[in-house]
C-alpha cells in the first residue's frame, strides 16, 4: 500500500490580519491579552475564518502495543494497554473525564493492541497484534507503517465529519515512550541520554536499561533520518503512525490540532517531516514532564500553553488546554470594541 498524503495549504494571512486588526480594537490596553491574542490570530489563519469557532473539539485516542515492552522499558506490564482501552470505553480514564468537561466528541481506535479488546465502541483498525521488538527486529514493515498513517487519516476525516472543529490526538500503549524517544533520536540526532525519560515511572536501573535499548535499536536499524516512514517502521509504533496520519488529515482540512504530550508531539514531528506545512496547524497544549518533550517542542518551534507537571498522555494535557483555545475565540467574538462600548481609546 502506498499512502497518498493529502495536500496542505498554508495559513490564510488575510484572515489573520483581519483578526489582528479586530483584536486591536477590543476594549483592553493594546496587546494586554498577550498570547491569547496571538492564538486568536493563528486560529484565524489556520481556519481561514476571521471569527473562528473551535467547539466542539474531537479527541481521537489510538491504542497499540509495543514488542519492546518485553525488554523491561516500562514500569507497567503490557496488559495495561488493553485494560485501559476498556476503561476508556467505560469513560473512566483521565482523558475521558477532561474530554467530557469540554464537551468533546471522543473516539477510541485499536490500531494493534496485543490482545483484541472486543467491546462495543472500539474502532477496530487493527494492523497487527502489537509491533515487533525493535531491539531484535523492525517494529513494522514499511507497508504496515503506511497503513497506520492511513488509519489516522481516515479517523481524522470521520471525527471532522461529525463536526470536530479542533482535533486532539491521544494514545495508550505500554512502551510507547521508548518508541517515541527512538523516533525523536532518529529524526533529530538527539542523544538518547538527553531525551529518554522515566515514562510511567521507571526506577534508575530501568531508566538506564531504556536508554541502552534505544541506543542499541538505533545502531541495529540505522533508520534514515530523511525518510520519516523508514523511522516509523523501524523504531516506531502503530498508534504513533496513526497519530501522525490524523494530525496530517486535520491539517489538510484546515482544522487546528491541539497537541498533547511527548508521544503526540513526536507524532506531530513525524507528520511535519512528511509534510512541512502541517506545522502551520499545530498548537502545543502543554509541557510534559518527559524530558524529550521540551526537545521536540523546540524542534517544532512551539511554546506550550500549560505546564502542569503532567506525564500521562492519552490526550489529557491537550483536553486541559482546550478552554484557553476556546477563550481566545470567545475574546474575538464576544468582547466589545472601543467604538461599540463607547470607551475612550488612547
Ligand atoms: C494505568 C496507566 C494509564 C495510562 N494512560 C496513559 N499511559 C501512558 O503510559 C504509557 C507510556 O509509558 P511507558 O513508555 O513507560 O510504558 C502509555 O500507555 C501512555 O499512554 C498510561 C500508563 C498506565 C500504566
Ligand atoms: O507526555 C506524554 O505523552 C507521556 C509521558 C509519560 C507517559 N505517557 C505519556
Amino acid at each position: 500500500m502506498a499512502v497518498i498524503y493529502p495536500a496542505i495549504e498554508p495559513r490564510n494571512q488575510e484572515a489573520s490580519e483581519q483578526t489582528r486588526q479586530h483584536v486591536d480594537q477590543l476594549t483592553k490596553p493594546l496587546g494586554s491579552l498577550g498570547r491569547l491574542e496571538q492564538l486568536a490570530i493563528e486560529l484565524a489563519g489556520m481556519t481561514g475564518e476571521t471569527m473562528p469557532v473551535v467547539t466542539p473539539p474531537g479527541v481521537l485516542v489510538f491504542a497499540a502495543d509495543h514488542g519492546v515492552a518485553r525488554e523491561g522499558v516500562s514500569a507497567y506490564p503490557q496488559e495495561v494497554t488493553a485494560q485501559m482501552v476498556l476503561n476508556m470505553i467505560h469513560g473512566g480514564a483521565g482523558v475521558n473525564v477532561f474530554a467530557r468537561q469540554i464537551g468533546a466528541i471522543q473516539k477510541i481506535v485499536d490500531v494493534g493492541v496485543a490482545v483484541e479488546v472486543e467491546a462495543p465502541g472500539v474502532y477496530n483498525k487493527r494492523i497487527r497484534a502489537g509491533s515487533g521488538n525493535m531491539l531484535k527486529e523492525a517494529a513494522m514493515t514499511a507497508d504496515e507503517a503506511q497503513r497506520s498513517i492511513a488509519v489516522g487519516l481516515e479517523m481524522a476525516e470521520a471525527i471532522i465529519g461529525e463536526g470536530a472543529k479542533v482535533v486532539i490526538v491521544g494514545e495508550v500503549g505500554i512502551g510507547n515512550t521508548t518508541a517515541s524517544s527512538a523516533i525523536l533520536s532518529a529524526l533529530t540526532g538527539a542523544d538518547p541520554e538527553q531525551i529518554v525519560g522515566r515514562g510511567t515511572g521507571l526506577d534508575d536501573a530501568g531508566w538506564q536499561r531504556k536508554k541502552t535499548v534505544v541506543r542499541e535499536a538505533l545502531a541495529l536499524h540505522r533508520p534514515d533520518a530523511t525518510n520519516p516512514l523508514d523511522v516509523l517502521a523501524k523504531v516506531g509504533g502503530l498508534e504513533i503512525g496513526a497519530m501522525a496520519g490524523a494530525i496530517m488529515g486535520a491539517a489538510s482540512r484546515r482544522v487546528p490540532v491541539l497537541l498533547d504530550g511527548f508521544i503526540a508531539t513526536v507524532a506531530a514531528l513525524l507528520a511535519v517531516r512528511m509534510e512541512p506545512l502541517v506545522a502551520d496547524f499545530l498548537i502545543a497544549g502543554h509541557r510534559s514532564e518527559e524530558p524529550g518533550h521540551d526537545f521536540v517542542l523546540q524542534a517544532l518551534g512551539k511554546e506550550p500553553l500549560l505546564s502542569l507537571n503532567l506525564r500521562l498522555g492519552e490526550g489529557s494535557g491537550a483536553t486541559l488546554a482546550f478552554p484557553i483555545v476556546e477563550a481566545a475565540t470567545r475574546m474575538v467574538r464576544e468582547m466589545a470594541t472601543f467604538a461599540s462600548a463607547g470607551v475612550s481609546d488612547r
